[in-house]
């Protein structure tokens, strides 16, 4: 078997000729979506993927504010700057580019950008409407993979789901979509024992540990789906996935690439969900006006 690609390259720009779309009609009606990107330090990785977030934005019609702050600001500062933007009635999306200088707690910044306003969905209140299979807004990377099965029709009722790592970005809320979708979910991580045992059974097998070339082709079931959220740079400065791309690619049925898989529909999801939050602004208008 060679496992079809699934290439987010090409599905990222189909959703954003779509979302132009959407912003052409709010713009009709005088609303910009705006999004705040916030910088903190001068992680290399950092920068390109907020680079990519104002050039994907730019296209689809969304205006930006870049916010760059040194790797030394304060957390309270940091704070301060959040809390303007939470009370700027013409922001619908605000984020904080991860990870974040150790001074400053990731935890303390994502429960204090307003839900409505988490584009990200990291807030505990949008992951708890998460789990609650009542979703308001949503982790941008697994939404991102959601919409290759939705793309390609695989079917995820009743499928057994292996997660490999348990993170808060990936594992932990991509678990709560597959099981909101009808799957047997298993979230695997560093401590599991015989690890192959459980990613052999996966009709579903979803890498997020953050390790190169970590999963072979013996780790994985014949025909399986595969997807590979790894985004490591390996001795030559290569990007590689968490897969270990060529092997498993003669033993999966379909399977993202790294480079062109995930990351690309990490950033759809993005600009996804700062029009659906500009779009509820007018709706909220909307009611106000006929309520008064
Ligand atoms: N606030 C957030 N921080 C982080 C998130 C997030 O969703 N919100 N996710 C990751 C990083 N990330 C988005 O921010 C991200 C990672 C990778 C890509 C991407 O398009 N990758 C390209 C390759 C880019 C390269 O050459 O390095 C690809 O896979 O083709 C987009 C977004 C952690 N932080």
């Amino acid at each position: 078997m060679v496992a079809k690609l699934l290439d987010g390259k090409e599905l990222s720009k189909e959703i954003r000729n779509k979302l132009e779309q959407r912003v052409k009609i709010l713009k009709e009606k005088g609303i910009i979506p705006k999004l705040v990107v916030i910088l903190v330090g001068e992680d290399e990785a950092s920068k390109v993927y907020v680079r990519n977030k104002h050039r994907a934005a730019e296209k689809v019609g969304i205006k930006t504010i870049d916010i760059k702050f040194p790797k030394n600001i304060t957390e309270k500062e940091l704070l301060l700057h959040i809390k303007k933007y939470n009370e700027d009635n013409s922001v619908h999306g605000i984020l904080v580019q991860l990870p974040l200088p150790k001074q400053i707690s990731e935890e303390k910044i994502t429960c204090a950008i307003e839900p409505e306003k988490d584009v990200d969905g990291f807030h505990p209140v949008n992951i708890g409407h998460l789990f609650m299979n009542n979703p308001h807004s949503l982790p941008c990377t697994p939404h991102g993979i959601m919409q290759f099965f939705e793309k390609y029709k695989l079917p995820i009722a009743g499928k057994n789901v292996v997660i490999v790592g348990r993170s808060n970005i990936v594992g932990r809320p991509m678990a709560a979509m597959m099981l909101n979708n009808d799957a047997t979910v298993t979230v695997t991580h560093s401590k599991t024992k015989n690890l192959s045992e459980f990613t052999r059974q996966a009709d579903i097998l979803i890498a997020a540990v953050g390790r190169a070339s970590f999963i072979k082709k013996e780790d994985v079931k014949p025909g399986a789906v595969v997807i590979d959220v790894g985004m490591n740079r390996n001795g030559e400065g290569k990007l590689v996935g968490d897969v270990e791309q060529k092997g498993v690619a003669e033993v999966a049925s379909y399977l993202t690439p790294v480079p062109g898989g995930v990351g690309p529909m990490t950033i759809a999801m993005l600009m996804e969900q700062t029009v659906k939050f500009a779009e509820r602004s007018v709706q909220i208008v909307n009611r106000k006006v006929s309520n008064s």
